[in-house]
């Protein structure tokens, strides 16, 4: 950018030259809404008036304007230093006593000099504001040297002010002062800060040459060659009901100044104007009233004065006229005014002054008319200015504008208009120089949008990076998914690789069959501690003495089906880590044998405790300790959920799928039906739903929708076999579903009939019946008005916490023992928060569905040979019918009421959950 720009800047230098005059004095005061000047400009509602020293060099005053008080109560013969006005007044600065006198028609300002006096107070300038005129007193001598009074007078203001420091000058604001001091330079303020809050927001640090209020607000020019304009304070009164709109070109806000360098600045009531130090142009910001007229355009002049919404300013070319814009300004004014700096010399003007042309002195008259009238010469040219001829005693200091250093506006806009009128071959240079700044344009173009480019793709590889692990997960479970037993390789995106080859297996141990046989004693009847649908678990003990479960895949006509769980199975425990979730320590796959290596859960499965044939086991599960189960399941669960990357939909939670361990804490288990997500959502749904009767969610089942609110379905099904101690679905009982049958009691509030008989029922059912009504939300027809997994370990926490009689149910019993072994990519954005009000210990209605996705593409579903299957457990010989299919017979209302909220079945599905239900 930077180089494209030395090129057009270079180019510009060799075509376009043009000048630009600087008028400058060194000195002028600053006006506010009456600062002194030798022009003042009072307003309000007897009108607004022009007052101006005359010309003739006597020092008295002239005034014009509508308000009459002020115009026939001139002090015609008085000579004045200066004068400053308000709302309905001007005073000035009396040249024999130095001190004010003021005339109008206001109600705050008395008539004459203003009383109380101090007794021979003597001011060095005087400064008004809306209904008040301060003075400031002349510098005293001695040991008071530096203490300086400021006297006031008029609404809220009279009195006398005395500060530590010499102060330089003052201006007064609407109803508060300014000053600057001497030594440092630094602003302070006084008076009413309430509806300006120019006291607080005085800029610290910085040195100012000058200082002038407006209405609500403050400017002052900075130390420092490039005089730049800083502004304070509120520029909006509230309650003013006028429309205000921003003045043309600048910002609406007074305190946006413009970054030109400045001789000086004025404030009206919502606006400022200041003369630019290197060609006395006249630029305003701020807000201004809807019928404002701008700016005179490339006026030059010599002081400006600012009434409320109206300033003027005495033309520096056009005799010493004054001009006035904005809205309510006095209108005709035939008066030349006096620039306050001019002198007299009987010689040429001596250096740093140089002589107001002959045609321009009309009307300033110098006493001895042989005398020269001079002013003093600009300061230094501005930043992208160079100084093309120097102060002399005939003309001012001449800048230019030095094209190759442009960065503002201006000066690029004088650049570009001086090419169209530069001598000799001007349209062609003026063609040039568009077309050269077209090319400028379009390269910038061009550089932002590559460096946009760069930026995004480095973010988006950054974020790729980083997500890079989530990503080859996927990648290993769409692999394991699709791999195909029978053939020693898979096809992948086309790529044939080695079986198995790039499974993602990161503390899986690979056992060899020998080792594991050993371990089980070659896998004999009496290992056996439980059957699956495709397995056999054994009991073994591995060489180094570990007791370990080894889940080997039942060899079947299916091997394809039985490799697909293996896989999915394998590569989902190994990537995942819970305190709450089975861990798998190993794996064997060697010819046609699969065999998993899972930690051995000494106490086997919450199944067999709630419905085996042996009683005591069953009263030791207390409600104490089925709650803590439940509890840790959910979090197991909910780490799936939440946690997992990508996100794990079990999809066959189930009683005998949460295991006890050694010290009875319970574990998750059973991934062979699992699935990953989120993907693509608009895939739709590759085969048909799995899981185990009873427990099956029937919103994925008819529709095929599956969401983490599946797994929150099953669950609800299992906490209401915790309460209950029956089975999901029971045909011993009339009401054989566990749904069906508790649902309804719950909700007449009838809890103590659907708790476990086989347990002495809790002093306090409270706790109980709070996880009743959690499992009536998680088994809703709707996936979406069921609560997700967090919230539903949430209330069962504080239900644990009551039921142990934790005096602060807001804090959970059990720790949270979240190991997270993938990474967090995916955690849930609704942390569970300890500082809920104990009102939300219910789940939230209505939640949110975090993953809610429709299985992809890549999935397939266990295939299925035969719609129902019937599965024997070894250790307890109870029948849990699994389904995979659509054929099922049966009937009951739940098929009624899933009817009316997700509408009518087809008649397969109909059949399905007639048998199911
Ligand atoms: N790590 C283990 N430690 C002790 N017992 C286990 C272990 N894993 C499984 N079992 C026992 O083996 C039984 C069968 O487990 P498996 O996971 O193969 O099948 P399932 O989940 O019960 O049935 P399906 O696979 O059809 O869903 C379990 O119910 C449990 O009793």
């Amino acid at each position: 950018m930077g180089f494209l720009k030395k090129q057009f800047s270079t180019y510009l230098l060799n075509t376009i030259l043009f000048e630009v005059v600087v008028f400058s004095w060194l000195w002028l005061h600053v006006t506010c809404l009456g600062s002194m000047s030798s022009i003042a400009v009072s307003y309000g509602d007897k009108g607004s008036a022009f007052c101006g020293l005359k010309s003739d060099g006597s020092h008295t005053v002239t005034c014009y304007g509508f308000n009459s008080a002020i115009v026939y109560g001139t002090p015609s013969h008085f000579p004045f230093i200066g004068l400053t006005s308000g709302d309905g007044f001007v005073c000035g600065l009396l040249m024999s006593s130095n001190q004010p006198y003021c005339w109008g028609s206001s109600s705050h300002i008395e008539m004459g000099v203003p009383q109380p006096m101090v007794k021979g107070a003597q001011y060095l300038e005087i400064s008004a504001g809306d209904y008040h005129v301060c003075g400031l007193r002349k510098p005293l001598t001695g040991r008071y040297r530096n203490i300086s009074f400021v006297d006031c007078w008029g609404y809220n203001m009279t009195n006398n002010y005395e500060f530590d420091g010499q102060i330089q000058s003052i201006s007064a604001g609407s109803e508060f002062n300014c000053g600057l001091f001497s030594q440092n330079r630094t602003v302070f303020c006084w008076g009413d800060e309430v509806s300006s809050q120019v006291i607080r927001l005085i800029p610290q640090g910085m040195r100012f040459q000058k200082v002038s209020c407006g209405g609500y607000h403050v400017c002052g020019i900075l130390e420092g060659v490039n005089s730049r304009t800083v502004c304070w304070g509120r520029s909006l009164d509230m309650e003013e009901e006028i429309s205000l709109i921003p003045n043309q070109g600048q910002g609406g806000s007074v305190e946006l100044a413009p970054n030109d360098p400045m001789l000086s600045v004025v404030g009206g009531k919502f606006h400022a104007c200041g003369i630019k130090s290197y060609d006395h142009g006249v630029i305003c910001w701020g807000l201004s009233l809807k019928t404002s007229t701008e700016v005179p355009k490339e006026i030059k002049v010599f002081e400006i004065a600012a009434g409320n919404y109206f300033t003027c300013g005495i033309l520096a070319a056009k005799s010493l006229e004054p001009i006035c814009w904005g809205v309510g300004f006095p209108t005709s004014l035939p008066l030349a005014v006096s620039p306050r700096t001019r002198k007299c010399f009987s010689e040429p003007c001596p250096p740093s002054y140089y002589e107001i042309e002959k045609d321009q002195q009309k009307g300033l008259i110098c006493k001895d008319s042989n005398s020269h009238l001079c002013v003093p010469c600009s300061g230094v040219c501005p930043d992208e200015m160079y100084e093309k001829s120097g102060c002399n005693s005939k003309s001012d200091i001449l800048c230019e504008y030095n094209c190759s250093v442009c960065s503002s506006p201006e000066c690029f806009s004088n650049c570009s208009s001086s090419s169209s009128y530069s001598n000799g071959d001007n349209g062609k240079k003026s063609e040039r120089f568009w077309s050269m700044q077209l090319i400028v344009v379009v390269s910038e173009i061009v550089f932002v949008v590559f460096i946009v480019s760069v930026v995004s793709i480095t973010a988006v590889m950054y974020v790729r990076y980083k997500l890079r692990d989530c990503e080859c997960s996927t990648t290993a479970l769409n692999s394991a998914t699709r791999l195909n037993v029978g053939s020693s390789v898979q096809k992948d995106n086309g790529k044939i690789r080695p079986d198995g080859e790039e499974f993602k297996i990161r503390r899986a141990q690979k056992f060899t069959y020998e080792e594991l046989e050993n371990a089980t004693s070659g896998f004999k009847e009496e290992s056996i501690v439980g059957k699956g649908s495709f397995s056999c678990v054994f009991k073994g003990v591995l060489k180094d003495g570990t007791v370990v479960a080894v889940k080997r895949a039942i060899m079947s006509p299916n091997m394809q089906k039985n490799s697909k769980e293996f896989h999915t199975e394998l590569d989902l425990l190994s990537r995942l880590n819970h305190a709450h979730l089975l861990n798998l320590l190993g794996y064997c796959e060697e010819g046609g044998e699969r065999l998993l290596v899972y930690e051995y859960m000494a106490h086997g499965s919450l199944h067999q405790h709630l419905h085996g044939k042996n009683k005591e086991l069953k009263e030791q599960m207390d409600w104490i300790r089925r709650v803590t189960i439940a509890v840790q399941a959910a979090r197991g669960i909910e780490y799936l959920h939440g946690y997992a990357c990508p996100p794990v939909i079990h999809r066959d939670i189930k009683s005998s799928n949460i295991l006890i361990d050694e010290e009875h804490n319970a574990r998750v288990s059973d991934f062979g039906l699992s699935l990953l997500g989120p993907t693509d959502s608009s895939s739709p749904l590759a085969e048909l739903p799995a899981g185990t009767l009873g427990y099956l969610d029937p919103e994925y089942y008819r529709l095929h929708y599956l969401t983490t609110k599946s797994d929150v379905y099953s669950f609800g099904v299992l906490l209401l076999e915790i309460l209950s101690g029956r089975k999901a679905i029971d045909m011993q009982y009339e009401e054989g579903n566990i749904v069906q049958w508790s649902v309804p009691l719950i909700k007449s509030g009838d809890i103590a009939s659907i708790l476990d008989p086989c347990l002495k029922q809790p002093s306090d059912i409270e706790a109980l019946k709070r996880i009743a009504n959690v499992s009536c939300k998680c088994v809703r027809m709707r996936g979406k008005d069921r609560p997700s997994m967090d919230k539903v370990t949430t209330s069962l926490e504080r239900a644990l916490a009551m039921l142990m009689g934790s005096p602060c149910i807001d804090q959970p019993i059990l720790p949270t023992e979240v190991v997270l072994g993938s990474n967090r990519m995916h955690k849930k954005t609704s942390q569970r928060s300890s500082n809920r009000s104990a009102s939300e210990t219910d789940v939230v209605e209505g939640e949110d569905q975090r993953f809610e996705f429709r299985a992809p593409s890549w999935i397939t579903f266990p295939s299925v040979t035969s719609s129902q299957r019937r599965k024997s457990s070894e250790s307890e010989g109870e029948v849990e019918v699994k389904i995979e299919g659509r054929n099922f017979v049966g009937g009951g209302d739940v098929l009624r009421s899933l009817e009316e909220e997700i509408g009518p079945a087809s008649p397969q599905e109909r059949l399905f959950l007639q048998h199911n239900f």
